[in-house]
């Protein structure tokens, strides 16, 4: 983002404005003969600013470890930052970063404090609204940033001085009683959404406040380079606390966030940043060496990594994504992994003449539908409020068409996954369900006889409740929510013709 990115400058204009000397009231014989003295004290300390009077947020510093202190700069530049996100027109996480690039200045412990009050308002906005109601939040940024530090930290963890004349509406906005309100703000969901997770899952009253806590951080580990016994033994002797991931063999999760991008482990390619549930639609896939395997919705290579390692840097892993932009960050992951099977390739749409050139070539496709993102909510809570029922309506079309033009990729016997981070039965089984009834060569297999031909076993009630597909859930998986559904075309397994063979081919018909 340059100087000139708009979001950038909402942030700078609201900058508290630096008063100049001349805007100062003058200043009294006495008072400058004060001043003198106060800065000849100071020097004398060695230009220390002694704590007084001046420095009330000296005096509110942490009294033990742990304790929380919220000073007039947090409850500041929080209310900055709520201003323009609370406005719900771009991604939480990349204003959250230009906020902050905005503020070098800030030590970590404020940062902390100040992105925790963010995702804290942005989990919480349905109530916050409610509580604030008729004003905005965004319109009154300052009562919303101490409106949810109260409630995260308590009223006494806020210095007064920096609750000042908002004392009386911050009194209001706190007697709100959650208990009163109704169902949809209870549960911190536009109504639109809360309907429909209310109509699909029997246990929704659980999944509500699973969607609320904040994620863990799991890796995988790259199996090209390491395996995860020798992964877990570095981390533990660095101190690190981590754990193997109760399904995914390849991963680890970590309770809390370390500086990961900074260790050896990391920088050296033995490990990528992936939820348990991602690394599990990899292995869905069943990728084999030697085979030829398309990631049709690439992205930044989040999946192709993780199947491209368990191809073993074999065969020819085509990655294709719409956005180019997106795919250009896969080049330098791709490089630190250290696979060389991966082939790149940007298309204008999931019609796209390469696609076309290409039907009936792979052994496997994975199809990681663009989505809603409603199972990704731990971290990314902005989600449900810049969504809309049109804009389900808009990516469900595009789920549709890219599962039938992908599957046109796909050889006799070969297998396709389609997967989300959606919670959505709209995003999921009903795509897959409209897809097999319009095609009765493709069938469903189920996803529970593809882990176990990998010595992945799940608690038989995940099967009860979904059959065959695979849907983790954050309440009861401690995952994002996925979904997953494996398919596969009928008809004998045969080997593709090399795929420069049938580019020729194709070009001299
Ligand atoms: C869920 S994301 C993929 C995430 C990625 N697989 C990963 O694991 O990091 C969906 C991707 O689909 C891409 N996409 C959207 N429309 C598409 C289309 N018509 N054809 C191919 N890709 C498309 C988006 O650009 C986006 O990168």
């Amino acid at each position: 983002m340059t100087e000139s990115h708009p979001k950038r400058r909402a942030f700078a204009m609201q900058k508290p404005k630096k008063t100049s000397r001349r805007d100062e009231p003058k200043r009294t014989e006495r008072q400058r003969a004060a001043d003198a003295r106060r800065r000849a004290e100071r020097h004398a300390a060695g230009n220390v600013r002694v704590s007084g009077p001046k420095t009330p947020e000296k005096r509110m510093a942490p009294k033990a470890p742990g304790e929380v202190r919220i000073t007039n700069l947090i409850v500041d530049e929080l209310a900055r930052a709520l201003a323009v996100i609370l406005k719900f027109d771009g991604p939480a996480d990349v204003l959250m970063k230009l906020f902050f690039k905005s503020n070098p200045k800030l030590g970590m412990r404020d940062r902390g404090l100040i992105a925790e009050g963010i995702y804290y308002a942005l989990r919480r906005y349905a109530s916050l609204r409610a509580a604030m109601r008729p004003v905005r939040p965004e319109r009154a940024p300052r009562l919303a940033a101490l409106a949810t530090l109260a409630r995260q930290h308590g009223l006494d963890a806020i210095s007064p001085s920096a609750i000042g004349p908002e004392a009386g509406p911050l009194k209001n906005v706190l007697a709100f009683r959650a208990e009163d309100a109704s169902p949809h703000v209870r549960s911190e969901l536009p109504q639109w959404l809360f309907d429909l997770i209310e109509a699909q899952y029997e246990d929704a009253n659980l999944l509500y406040p699973a969607m609320m806590e904040g994620a863990p951080l799991d890796l995988r580990v790259n199996l090209l380079k390491a395996d995860r016994e020798s992964v877990l033994e570095t981390l533990h002797a660095d101190g690190v606390e981590a754990y193997p991931t109760p399904y995914s063999p390849d991963g680890i999760r970590l309770p809390t966030k370390p500086g990961l991008t900074r260790w050896p482990v990391y920088k050296e390619g033995l490990v990528d940043v992936q939820d348990e549930g991602s690394q599990l639609i990899a292995r869905l896939l069943g990728a084999r060496r030697r085979e030829m395997v398309c990631d049709f919705c690439a992205g930044a290579g989040g999946k192709t990594l993780a199947v491209g390692a368990l191809m073993r840097s074999t065969g020819s892993l085509y990655a294709f994504d719409v956005n180019e932009k997106r795919l250009a960050g896969m080049a330098p992951r791709m490089r630190r992994a250290g696979l060389t099977n991966v082939h790149p390739a940007a298309i204008r749409s999931e019609q796209d003449p390469r696609v076309k050139r290409l039907r009936g070539k792979f052994d496997r496709v994975l199809v990681d539908a663009p989505c809603t993102g409603t199972g990704t909510l731990r971290r990314n809570p902005d989600l449900k409020w810049r969504l809309s029922p049109e804009e389900l309506e808009r990516i469900n079309a595009i789920q549709k068409s890219v599962l039938e033009n992908a599957a046109k990729l796909v050889k006799a016997g070969g297998r396709l996954v389609y997967a989300t981070c959606s919670l959505l039965k709209r995003e999921n089984q009903d795509v897959v369900e409209a897809f097999l009834a319009a095609h009765p060569d493709w069938q469903l297999v189920p996803a529970k006889d593809v882990f176990a031909e990998q010595r992945i076993v799940f608690p038989e009630s995940q099967w009860e409740r979904f059959g065959a597909y695979m849907q983790l859930l954050p309440h009861v998986n401690n995952t994002d929510g996925f979904f997953a559904a494996v398919l596969e075309r009928s008809g004998k397994a045969e080997r593709a013709k090399p795929v420069k063979q049938a580019a020729a081919e194709e070009s001299a018909e």
